[in-house]
């Protein structure tokens, strides 16, 4: 039970905050995220959750990041990391959303209910970690975050402005210090030390070619990055751009991962020419796409999907040569939004297993923690590696018959340190490219011909009710509105390769529609029809 002090000090502070009215919060795909007007009453609850959910966890540090990613600039949002540096476990989602949608004059009561209902040992000493990214509200909304732990008598440190998977990879230092699996230091330095200690090793005998421009979204990866590049005094000429942080409204406008990857253009402020390698982050740096526009200046995407197949078909090759392939199981997880051409080269030229999931990286990355080398990631550019215990233990303890098997296995070993084991990571993902193309000696031109992109197209419907379509199989299917998925089948029969969803989106009110085929024309025209069956399904029950 809440001490009645705790339950006083908690009802005082939310009344310093409005509840917006008529709105219900949900803690979605990547926790809450809204209007950053509408937050503070949702951080407050976020706020005494963090707490209760480290002493649930007999102190363990837990996490709050301040984000809204790609977002527009107005918006604003707030998650949870769990000690290893995960996501939220799934069932406390409920909770945050039960804390969140309580009315201000019952959340010390609805709090109370929790710490029974949850079987919270309050004695239990209770730590948090947060941070934020760039936009205007942050600094509002870490005080409200503030006012909530303080309340609740949690000790807490604030990084102030990180990128998200820092703020992951210091939550997993913070509980692994001074254990046999601690993972690094627990500040930014040691993050970038981590980083830059891993790269050089994983680079010993090769070179980038060429330089690299990298987008960052006038986001919280600009500055970050160029600290990364401070202490990384290997040859690799980074050219940071849109690293505005100054004017607010230019976080990802016209620039970022995301606006690179729905456009499917490089952003407009981009000097980069022909066969230049180029990179964009988003607004929290966990996400990367990398493009280049070839010899007849067509823009050219190399996205999530490219990043995957290119570390798991390197990672691979590594395994074979250290010798323990056959010790490995290495597999790929994937979204339905994954070109179908990449599932093809995975299965078919890699020869790997996959595993499709629901949207959504902490699917995927619970899904990669059944193989001994888990590679994931979404389309849009984030995942990362994982290494289970077993890939850990094989790489370290396998004795080198051989200088090439030497180089091999501490090759695979610096890897294992310079890929985020967290959480999907811009910088990291970064230097993982770049260090694989360097051992490949290939320019983004190599790495696009490993295979030949669908054409594909993403159309966003807005319906009345999003919450009708109910999808299974991964959300490759629908169940409900009835009739809505025969539909779809049957359309995409019509089109060469044609392959068609529609999902409800976790983090937006609307619908996606996604649609593939073996031409331009056909992946648009599925996309068109596709959307305008979703249309009228979504507003059948309206009209009758
Ligand atoms: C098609 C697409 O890109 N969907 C994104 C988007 O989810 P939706 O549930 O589709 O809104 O935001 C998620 C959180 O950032 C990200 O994980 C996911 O990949
Ligand atoms: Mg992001």
């Amino acid at each position: 039970m809440a001490s009645p002090a705790v339950k006083k000090a908690i009802s005082e502070a939310a009344l310093q905050y409005q509840k917006p009215e008529g709105k219900v919060f949900e803690y979605g795909t990547a926790g809450f995220r809204m209007k950053a007007d509408l937050l503070n009453t949702v951080v407050f609850a976020v706020g005494l959750l963090a707490g209760l959910r480290s002493k649930k966890l007999s102190g363990q540090w837990i996490g709050v990041m301040v984000t809204a990613s790609h977002n527009p600039a107005e918006d604003n949002g707030v998650k949870l990391v769990d000690p290893m540096g995960e996501m939220l476990e799934a069932e406390w989602e409920t909770y945050a959303t039960k804390l969140a949608n309580a009315p201000l004059d019952k959340i010390a009561d609805v709090y109370d209910e929790l710490v029974k209902e949850i079987d919270v040992k309050m004695t239990n000493p209770a730590r948090v970690v947060f941070a934020r990214d760039t936009r205007a509200s942050g600094s509002r909304l870490v005080g409200v975050l503030n006012a909530a732990l303080t309340a609740t008598q949690v000790e807490f440190i604030d990084f102030k402005y990180m990128t998200t998977p820092q703020l992951h990879y210091v939550v997993r230092c913070k509980n692994t210090l001074g254990t046999q699996y601690q993972y690094g230091e627990p500040s930014e330095l040691g993050y970038y030390q981590k980083l830059v200690d891993s790269f050089k090793k994983v680079m010993r005998g090769v070179k980038v070619q060429g330089s690299l421009t990298v987008d960052c979204a006038n986001g919280v990866g600009g500055p970050k990055l160029r600290e990364l590049i401070k202490l990384l005094d290997t040859p690799l000429d980074i050219k940071v751009i849109n690293d505005d942080v100054i004017n607010p409204d230019s976080l990802n406008f016209e620039c970022g991962a995301d606006y690179v990857k729905t456009k499917q253009r490089a952003p407009p402020s981009s000097k980069a020419g022909p066969l230049d390698r180029c990179a964009s982050l988003d607004g929290d740096a966990d996400r990367l796409v990398y493009y280049f526009s070839d010899e007849s200046n067509v823009f050219r995407l190399l996205d999530g999907d490219r990043i995957a197949t290119l570390a798991a078909s390197f990672i691979g090759d590594l395994a074979r040569s250290a010798g323990i392939a056959s010790k490995l199981k290495i597999g790929v997880v994937q979204t339905a939004y994954a070109n179908g051409a990449s599932t093809d080269y995975i299965e078919k030229v890699l020869k790997l297993p996959i595993i499709c999931t629901n949207t959504g990286v902490k699917h995927l990355h619970h899904a990669a923690l059944r193989f001994d080398v888990g590679v994931y990631f979404e389309a849009n550019g984030h995942g990362t590696v994982t290494f289970s215990e077993n890939a850990l233990k094989a790489i370290k303890n396998t004795e080198p018959q051989s200088p090439a098997q030497q180089h091999a296995l501490e090759c695979l070993q610096a890897l294992t340190d310079l890929i985020n084991q967290a959480v999907g990571d811009a910088l990291s993902d970064m230097l993982l490219v770049e260090a694989i193309l360097a051992h490949k000696g290939w320019t983004p031109k190599e790495w696009l011909g490993t295979y030949t992109d669908l054409p594909s197209r993403l159309v966003r419907v807005e319906v009345n009710d999003r919450s009708i379509f109910k999808a299974y199989d991964a959300e490759r299917k629908l169940e409900s509105p009835a009739g809505l998925q025969g539909k779809i089948e049957s359309l995409q029969s019509r089109y060469h390769k044609g392959r068609s969803f529609a999902r409800a989106s976790g983090t937006e009110d609307a619908v996606r529609v996604y649609a593939e085929a073996a031409s331009r024309s056909e992946a648009d025209d599925l996309a068109t029809r596709v959307a305008n069956a979703v249309r009228e399904a979504g507003t059948d029950g309206q009209q009758a």
